[in-house]
């Protein structure tokens, strides 16, 4: 019996161990939240019966760690705990009476909506952003300073005001909904590796060494927490300090309340768990906060979180329907995606009728036979998900779903690297899904941004046998008379096509890099590997390893790019695409004057310019350590202004006093020593 308990003690420490790492170091969830908190729940019963079988490294008694090697390690002035938590109403009351029963009368609570991203300690002297910390073990985290700047909401100076020389403050910070599926789905059609759901995108983020990468992937952050010597003495309560916050310029989140009972407390915990799918971020439930200073002294804290704070937990929503059938989808770069068919069944206020696989080691893991019934929740409230069949109602003889070992659009085996868990059809130039995505991804607006072609166009020119490889599309200039027979095809339509086309050839090397769709090679890889290799030439050249080399590349997409350079049909597609006058090295200007004489200013550009494409300007701007802006804001330092320019912006800049400056002064402002 005591040797069954050890060993379930050992089991459940070792697991819960591993979900931890898994959740907070790789920004990944291998259980529902649900399942990982009655699993640590069901540990510290045992342990506290059993307490001679405790490890003394048991996940009950940390906060669990987000410290890698990656970042320095900077020791927190006040350590930054977890929050107990419940998923039922009556552990809700039992806190209240707890509270009571410590201080002696019903107190009153701050009741904050739990946003689920990543918790951050800012802190400010003088009133300026010095320092950035993530929570790690609770004690010292990982500094991300530059990170966290990248986050517009969070300000950097604050306007002179009545705050102390020096504070913590601390909060979340998360990805909106429509930015994780923006973002993912660029992901996905990259064949990068996509993220579960917003909060681990966002943790993904804060943790990645390039400030640049991170600036693209729009975070946002809400304050809930204030830190600093003698705070008492400056505030009474945690509302009062949450209203002055505000006014010193950060980001508080209005859905606050202040409750006096905490039957209010329970009505704003009810009123949430619905209107939480209205919201444009993900909550996974609320914080209760003992409003009163001087009596959150007196509760105090346990090892892992204040006694004066607990959170309650909403479920994810959760229905049973049934697996009608699996599709197999292969993407452009001939990726396989497993999707289920379902029994379309309401989940959390929409209609469900397809839940994604992910991949063959997600179906084995599920088990999933033909015809189960199985639960269907929504992964960080917007992505149905698969959680597991119901064996017992599980159709007598039922088979066991035998992942496909041919492609399903042209019957080539399909083929799966080591330590991949994708499947992939390795015939390129002979799959339709693939070699139309791949023209289709080549126009697109981030690529060569073709104007007058369009996806369905390329549908229908490789249907008639047009084209069948991206270069065959630069050909088309020469072969009009096989186009002007097309029906519902105009001689207009021609000429713009050809037009955009011929425009196309101007856009630099790093997008046509980038457009060629090669497997793992995304926008930002595209950009990393032009600037570092100057040249296809050099490219060409380079090893695995120089290639893994090259900043965030890593292994995979260096083996990956080294292997699409070494086969001839590539060598003579990218010859074929080089005669046409595409761009396969980097303009030297922009390499020659690379410097830091612009770092920390940002820019906007509008207009056109005689000797500048828009995107040279950019990259000279940004090789110069500028930022570049997608709007005109207070944030904005410099408009640099061509030919034409929208009257609408030059209003606005004029507005907010912005200097409106040319290319000319541009370049002046870089060259100044
Ligand atoms: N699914 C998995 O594999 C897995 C693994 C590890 C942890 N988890 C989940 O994470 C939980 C443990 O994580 P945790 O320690 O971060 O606890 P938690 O996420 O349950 O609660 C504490 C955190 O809530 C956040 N928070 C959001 N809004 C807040 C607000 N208004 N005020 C204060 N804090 C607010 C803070 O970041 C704080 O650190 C577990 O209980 C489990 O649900 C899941
Ligand atoms: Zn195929």
């Amino acid at each position: 019996m005591s040797q069954d308990i050890q060993d379930r003690i050992l089991k459940l420490t070792t697991e819960l161990n591993d979900y931890n790492y898994q959740y907070y170091v790789l920004a990944n969830s291998v259980v529902s939240d649900f399942d990982f908190d009655k699993k640590l729940k069901e540990l510290e019963a045992l342990e506290n019966e059993y307490p001679e079988y405790r490890d003394p490294n048991s996940p009950t008694l940390k906060v669990g760690g987000d410290i890698t090697s990656k970042f320095n390690t900077v020791a927190h002035r006040w350590s930054m705990l977890s929050l107990s938590n419940t998923y039922n109403e009556q552990e809700l009351r039992d806190f209240d009476e707890r509270v009571q029963k410590a201080i002696g009368h019903p107190v009153d609570y701050v009741c904050e909506l739990k946003f689920d991203g990543l918790s951050i300690s800012i802190t400010f002297e003088n009133g300026k952003l010095a320092r950035a910390i993530t929570r790690g073990d609770g004690t010292q985290g990982d500094e991300v300073t530059n990170n966290v700047k990248t986050i517009r909401s969070i300000p950097h100076q604050l306007k002179a005001g009545a705050y102390p020389p020096s504070f913590d403050i601390r909060g979340e910070i998360f990805m909106h909904k429509s930015a994780f599926l923006r973002l993912n789905k660029e992901r996905e059609d990259n064949g990068e590796q996509t993220y579960a759901n917003p909060r681990n995108f966002a943790s993904g983020t804060i943790k990645l060494q390039d400030s640049g990468e991170v600036a693209k992937r729009p975070l946002d952050c809400f304050l809930y927490f204030l830190y600093t010597e003698n705070r008492n003495r400056i505030f009474a309560t945690h509302w009062d300090s949450l209203q002055a916050v505000k006014e010193w310029g950060f980001p508080v989140c209005d859905e606050t309340k202040l409750c006096t009972s905490i039957d209010e407390v329970l009505n704003f915990v009810h009123y949430w768990d619905i209107q939480r799918h209205q919201l444009t971020y993900d909550i996974d439930g609320i914080v209760i906060k003992v409003n009163e200073y001087a009596y959150q002294e007196e509760l105090g804290f346990t090892a892992k979180s204040p006694r004066w704070a607990t959170s309650f937990k909403f479920k994810a929503e959760r229905v049973e329907t049934i697996l009608n059938s699996i599709s197999y989808q292969v993407g452009r770069t001939g990726a396989v995606t497993p999707v289920a068919n379902l029994q379309p069944v309401l989940l959390a206020g929409t209609t469900v009728k397809r839940a994604t696989l992910h991949n063959a080691n997600e179906i084995a893991r599920l088990d999933l036979h033909a015809g189960d019934t199985v639960f269907v929740e929504k992964g960080g409230e917007i992505i149905p998900k698969i959680i597991a069949a119901n064996p017992e109602k599980r159709p007598v003889d039922a088979k066991a779903i035998q992942y496909p070992t041919a492609c399903p659009e042209c019957g080539t085996t399909l083929v799966r690297r080591d330590g991949e868990a994708v499947h992939y059809c390795p015939n390129e130039d002979g799959c339709r899904p693939q070699i139309v995505g791949k023209m289709q991804h080549f126009i697109g607006r981030k690529m060569m941004d073709i104007q007058g072609l369009g996806k369905e166009t390329i549908e229908t020119f490789y249907r008639l046998g047009l084209i069948r490889r991206i270069s065959d599309l630069y050909s088309l200039a020469t072969r009009q008379d096989e186009l002007v027979n097309l029906e519902r095809f105009g001689q207009k339509s021609i000429d713009n096509m050809i037009a955009g086309l011929e425009k196309s050839k101007e856009k630099p090397f790093e997008k046509v890099l980038f457009a060629l769709g090669i497997r793992h090679v995304g926008e930002t890889v595209a950009k990393k590997l032009a600037l570092h290799f100057k040249s296809l030439e050099q490219l060409k050249n380079a090893s695995i390893e120089d290639i893994a080399n090259v900043q965030d590349a890593g292994i995979r997409i260096a083996e990956s790019v080294y292997e699409y350079l070494h086969q001839d049909a590539h060598l003579a597609e990218l010859d074929k695409l080089a005669q046409y006058g595409l761009n396969f090295a980097i303009a030297e200007k922009v390499i020659l004057l690379a410097g830091e004489n612009l770092s920390g200013k940002t820019f906007l550009i509008s207009g056109v310019f005689a000797d500048f494409s828009r995107e040279e300007l950019g990259a000279l701007i940004e090789s110069h350590g500028g930022k570049m802006l997608s709007s005109i804001s207070a944030k904005l330092d410099y408009l640099v202004a061509g030919d034409k320019m929208g009257p609408s912006k030059l209003v606005k800049a004029e507005k907010l006093k912005i200097p409106i400056i040319s290319d000319q002064d541009l370049l002046k402002m870089i060259n100044q020593n």
